[in-house]
């Protein structure tokens, strides 16, 4: 038990109470609970403050509005009430208190793709270096602990708890995943952070933030506001936006560290030659070169690497022994992941590209790795921005030899339709030998590697490390890693 006192918190007419937990949710809220009753997308929280009364709320956090739409429940209640101008940041901040210590050095990385990549390289390096490092993100808590989660960055309840039982477990270093929901939504704003990153900025979530405008903002956030002026800013100059946050964070005077080909970064790629199974990378930090062997496919990778190198870098190791594990690194899974080899030697590789720019990426990194042709399955979600799915369409096609066009979490939608918005884009984009469509995903992978030849590839997009195919409510089991096998010891008379 807590008091409001301890949690920072001041309630109208001086009121106390011991709080016993922490909820978002009404349905959660149990004797004792502080509630918070948050603006949300669809309703406001307040609309349940008198469910959460019922259910034995001491505390309810809200805003003036929150409090207006309560107030005929919260007039009579003995619960404390806060009121708050931003209470998804004072539930940040509470939820930090609340969960006591948190691993001494956190960093964080933001950016439209590359996140979940670069947390866990930093992880892997850590790990290499002999620290109890994680990664939190998209892929749960992975490393010397492992902990699941639903949200690439949980709300802070969660967040906070899952960052103190990582310290009860030894953890002393974190690397997690910045959503820009999580962002927007001041989720990380309690967790204190020694360095932040930026990985790059191009189209997604436009369905949540309405404008690009409000997408970079949100992933502003991080820097603007989440790391502190006495943090360092890990920051990729060679994308178009680079700059600007770099600028941004130097005028709140953080100390910047630029990474990229760009002639002004600290920490630089100078050079890279690709080979079937990797790449060979030059990096030169404060001018002094390290060439490594990279075990990794694409030269997206190897700017991730090095936005991790820079994060571990500016969280205080010693450069040249990050240099020295980084031939150690591993494939992060669903990434530009080997997922089978027919008998002929064409290759099958699962990814998780899944915005326009990501597929791109993916495709034009597979060219440098593959002698033949490229194949690429792609497919867009449902209930998710649907203005991306025909320039997902129209990336595929522009940069693969064939395409096929099938089904990736649905959910709510009409699988057909949201199949026809990425065909329209290839169909338009064109150039291709063939622009096929199977809405089936298992039968879509099959034919994708039957069309193999010698020196082809084939690149499955979309789900990446997801065990699941989303369709209404359902979640069918679905693993692009494990089809792939499936299909090719079919395909080969294995089974
Ligand atoms: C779109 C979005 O991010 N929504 C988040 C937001 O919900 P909301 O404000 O829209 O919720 P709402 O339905 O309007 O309800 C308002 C409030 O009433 C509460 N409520 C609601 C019903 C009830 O019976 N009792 C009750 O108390 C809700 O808990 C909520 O706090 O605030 C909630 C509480 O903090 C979050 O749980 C919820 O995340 C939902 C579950 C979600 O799916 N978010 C996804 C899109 C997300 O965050 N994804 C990013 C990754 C994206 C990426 O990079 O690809 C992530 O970080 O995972
Ligand atoms: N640096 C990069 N530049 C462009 N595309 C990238 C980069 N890194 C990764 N990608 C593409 O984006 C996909 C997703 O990568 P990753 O999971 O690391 O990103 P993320 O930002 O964590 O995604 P999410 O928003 O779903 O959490 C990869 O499979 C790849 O296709
Ligand atoms: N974090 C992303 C993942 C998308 C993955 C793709 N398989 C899809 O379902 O669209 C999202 O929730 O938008
Ligand atoms: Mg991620």
């Amino acid at each position: 038990m807590t008091t409001l006192a301890e949690l920072g918190l001041t309630a109208q007419g001086g009121a106390e109470a011991q709080v016993t937990g922490l909820a978002v949710d009404s349905r959660d809220v149990k004797d004792g609970y502080l509630f918070a009753a948050l603006p949300g997308a669809q309703v406001h929280g307040a609309e349940f403050i008198q469910y959460a009364l019922r259910m034995g709320a001491g505390a309810i956090l809200t805003d003036a509005a929150g409090a207006a739409i309560a107030s005929e429940h919260l007039a009579g209640a003995m619960a404390a009430v806060i009121i708050a101008e931003d209470p998804r940041q004072t539930l940040a901040q509470t939820a930090s208190l609340w969960s006591g210590a948190h691993p001494g050095t956190v960093v964080a990385v933001t950016g439209t793709n590359g996140k979940t990549s670069v947390s866990t390289f930093c992880r892997q390096i850590w790990e290499q270096m002999g620290i109890a490092g994680v990664n939190l993100g998209t892929t749960g808590v992975e490393g010397a602990w492992t902990h699941p989660l639903k949200h690439t960055t949980p709300e802070p309840i969660t967040l906070h708890r899952v960052l103190a039982q990582a310290t009860e477990n030894g953890i002393t270093h974190v690397a997690m995943e910045a959503s820009s929901h999580g962002l927007d939504q001041r989720r990380l704003d309690g967790v204190l952070l020694t360095a932040a990153g930026f990985s790059n900025f191009s189209q997604d979530h436009l369905d949540y933030h309405k404008t690009f405008d409000a997408y970079f903002e949100a992933k502003m956030g991080l820097f603007d506001r989440v790391l502190s002026e006495d943090g360092v800013a890990v920051i990729n100059l060679d994308d178009p936006k680079g700059q600007e946050v770099a600028d941004r964070c130097t005028a709140r005077g953080q100390e910047v560290i630029g990474v990229g080909r760009d002639a002004g970064a600290r920490l630089q790629l100078t050079g890279q030659r690709f080979d079937a199974t990797g790449q060979e990378v030059l990096f030169s930090w404060q001018g002094q070169a390290y060439q490594v062997h990279l075990d990794l496919i694409g030269g997206f990778q190897a700017e991730n690497v090095l936005l991790a190198a820079g994060l571990v870098i500016a969280a205080g190791a010693e450069p040249s022994t990050v240099f020295e594990v980084l031939p150690e690194l591993g494939t992060v899974h669903g990434r530009m992941e080997l997922a089978a080899t027919r008998d002929n030697g064409a290759t099958v590789f699962v990814d998780y590209a899944h915005t326009p720019d990501a597929v791109s990426t993916a495709l034009q990194a597979m060219r440098l790795h593959v002698m033949g042709r490229i194949i690429v399955i792609v497919g867009a979600g449902g209930d998710r921005d649907a203005t991306k799915r025909p320039l997902m369409g129209a990336a595929a096609a522009r940069h693969a030899d064939s395409v096929i066009v099938t089904d990736d979490n649905p959910r709510s939608e009409d699988p057909a339709t949201i199949r026809a918005a990425v065909m329209a884009g290839a169909v338009e984009a064109g150039a291709t030998d063939s622009i096929t469509e199977v809405g089936d995903r298992a039968e879509a992978i099959l034919r994708g590697i039957d069309m193999l030849a010698p020196g082809d590839a084939l690149l499955i997009a979309g789900k990446g490390h997801e065990t699941g195919q989303v369709i209404g409510d359902t979640v069918l089991p679905f693993d692009d890693v494990e089809q792939a096998s499936v299909a090719v010891a079919a395909l080969e008379g294995r089974i």
